[in-house]
């Protein structure tokens, strides 16, 4: 099954790959915890179900093994661009650390290169690295912000995250519609006027 793409591929995405000893001692947790919420985790549809979840929930905490600067260093390219780079609506699934209850929403980043530009489906990816681990929307954001920042040393930098909270939504107060936006902005984009432009462009609706 393994071959060089694949292995390449995985070097930082780490798909179907779940560490035996994790899942073993996950699943009995899993098991306990059902029995302790009222439930019988012997009948027939739980049976599988502590596996699964050990499964899911490494999935979704895959990004502590993934490396940001890794991904955009592996399709850096030189080029002489000086215009803003935009990404917008990157759909992003993440878990907010206090509940580990999802939060999901969108994702847009722009940055303005200074010589360097790196592969579109790069910027995505790193969303996905730290998306998946336990967070803040706060520090998700930073955090893209900076792996951008470091590798390709641009003149800036932008990242605005709308997204809703489950633990706001299922729970706790119990609000369905509010979205969170939090934002980042270094270099050019501490400018009003270039932040503007980039807002302006998060905001309409052209494709
Ligand atoms: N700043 C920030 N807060 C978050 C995020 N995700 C969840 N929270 C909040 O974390 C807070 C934890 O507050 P606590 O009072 O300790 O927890 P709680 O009793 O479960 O709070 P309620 O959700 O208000 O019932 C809540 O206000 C959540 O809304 C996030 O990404 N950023
Ligand atoms: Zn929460």
């Amino acid at each position: 099954m393994r071959n060089h793409t694949r292995e390449s591929h995985m070097a930082y995405t780490k798909i179907e790959q779940y560490n035996e000893h994790v899942t073993a001692e996950l699943t009995k947790h899993y098991r306990e915890s059902l029995d302790l919420l009222g439930e019988d985790s012997t009948r027939e549809g739980l049976l599988k179900t502590p596996e699964r979840v050990a499964k899911a929930m490494q999935f979704l905490t895959q990004g502590y093994s993934m490396d940001a600067h890794a991904i955009l260093n592996s399709a850096k390219f030189h080029e002489e661009v000086s215009e803003m780079i935009l990404v917008k609506d990157i759909e992003l699934y993440s878990m907010c650390e206090h509940h580990i209850l999802p939060f999901f929403g969108k994702a847009h980043i722009a940055y303005i290169p200074n010589g360097w530009i790196t592969g579109l489906s790069k910027i995505a990816r790193v969303v996905d690295v730290y998306a998946r681990r336990l967070q803040v929307q706060e520090r998700l954001t930073t955090q893209i912000l900076h792996a951008i920042k470091d590798t390709l040393n641009p003149l800036g930098v932008a990242v605005v995250i709308e997204a809703s909270h489950l633990c706001m939504m299922m729970r706790g107060v119990q609000k369905q519609n509010s979205v969170t936006t939090t934002s980042a902005f270094w270099g050019e984009f501490e400018k009003n006027e270039t932040r503007s432009e980039f807002t302006k462009l998060i905001s309409s609706n052209l494709h």
